[in-house]
């Protein structure tokens, strides 16, 4: 089994946003004073849409200030595919939330995939790497990039990033970036971020939205089973994992029997590492989640 994470779960995106912008307030802010930058590493599915959610929403006071001026965006993976293309993580996180940035709120500096080089896969994410390299330091110098902030998705079968269960990628060490050519999931090519380079982040967090998630994320953080996000979560060396999802966990006295820990903000959101769920606090908002 792996380490608990630290569970935020809501009855939806709208729900969720303000605690995910607060967590990744603190990233930024914590980032900034350690080296005037925050370095931020995100993925493509539903998550580009949520991080708008959260991100865009005005501002609730002079402390609450998302300072895009100061960030660098990295892909943790992307598809083999035109910048453009309908695939392209790059374009997913461009319509959903690069182009909607106001003005007031700075622009982030962004480093898509070199697309003259889709033909080679290796090309492409050896290209990734030196983009990397030149951002975090030379590689002599540093053993692995240090993201302030790794904000992931997770996929349906405990995939996460371009890391797939089973997958031989999720052995190799070598490279901070590998191509991959067979993903189950379309496309098949891509580039992803190795797994040590995603554990190595400051901080990390699965967010993962939509009721179709709750089999995996129970079999993840209560099995572990080699799955990759168990995995991030198991190896996550400096600090905690958040998991942030719109799920009710009904029925969730199965994943511990520990006192319940849980804690109830006013909206009815619940905070408290999975396991920590059992209900036993008799709070009618805990039970049923
Ligand atoms: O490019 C990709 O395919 C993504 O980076 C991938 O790792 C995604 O994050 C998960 O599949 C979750 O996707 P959803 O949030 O859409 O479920």
């Amino acid at each position: 089994m792996g380490k608990q994470p630290n569970l935020f779960a809501f009855p939806s995106v709208d729900l969720l946003a303000p605690t995910l912008r607060t967590y990744i307030l603190h990233a930024q802010n914590a980032g900034i004073q350690r080296h005037e930058i925050f370095k931020v590493a995100v993925s493509g599915g539903s998550l580009p849409k949520t991080l708008a959610a959260a991100l865009l929403a005005p501002a609730s006071g002079p402390d609450d200030v998302i300072d895009f001026s100061k960030w660098e965006i990295f892909f943790a993976d992307e598809r083999a595919v035109p910048l453009t293309h309908e695939d392209s993580n790059y374009a997913l996180l461009k319509t959903e939330l690069l182009d909607k940035i106001p003005a007031g709120m700075g622009t982030p500096t962004v480093h898509p995939i070199n697309a003259e080089l889709l033909d080679d896969v290796q090309e492409l994410a050896d290209q990734y790497e030196k983009l990397l390299v030149a951002s975090f330091a030379q590689r002599d110098s540093v053993k692995l990039p240090i993201f302030d902030l790794l904000l992931l998705g997770c996929g349906p079968d405990g995939h996460t990033c371009s890391l797939f269960p089973g997958h031989p990628l999720l052995r190799e060490t070598d490279a901070w970036v590998y191509p991959i050519e067979d993903s189950p999931k379309p496309p098949p090519k891509r580039i992803t971020l190795s797994l040590p380079v995603v554990t190595h982040g400051v901080k990390i967090a699965f967010v993962a939205t939509g009721g179709g998630k709750k089999e995996i994320l129970k079999k993840i953080f209560e099995e572990g089973a080699g799955l990759p996000c168990a995995l991030v979560n198991e190896g996550a060396g400096r600090g905690a994992v958040g998991l942030w999802t719109t799920l009710r966990w009904r029925g969730s006295v199965s994943l511990g029997k520990a006192a319940c820990e849980c804690s109830l903000d006013s909206q009815g959101a619940i905070s408290a590492s999975p396991r920590r769920l059992s209900g036993e606090c008799g709070e009618e908002e805990c039970k049923a989640w």
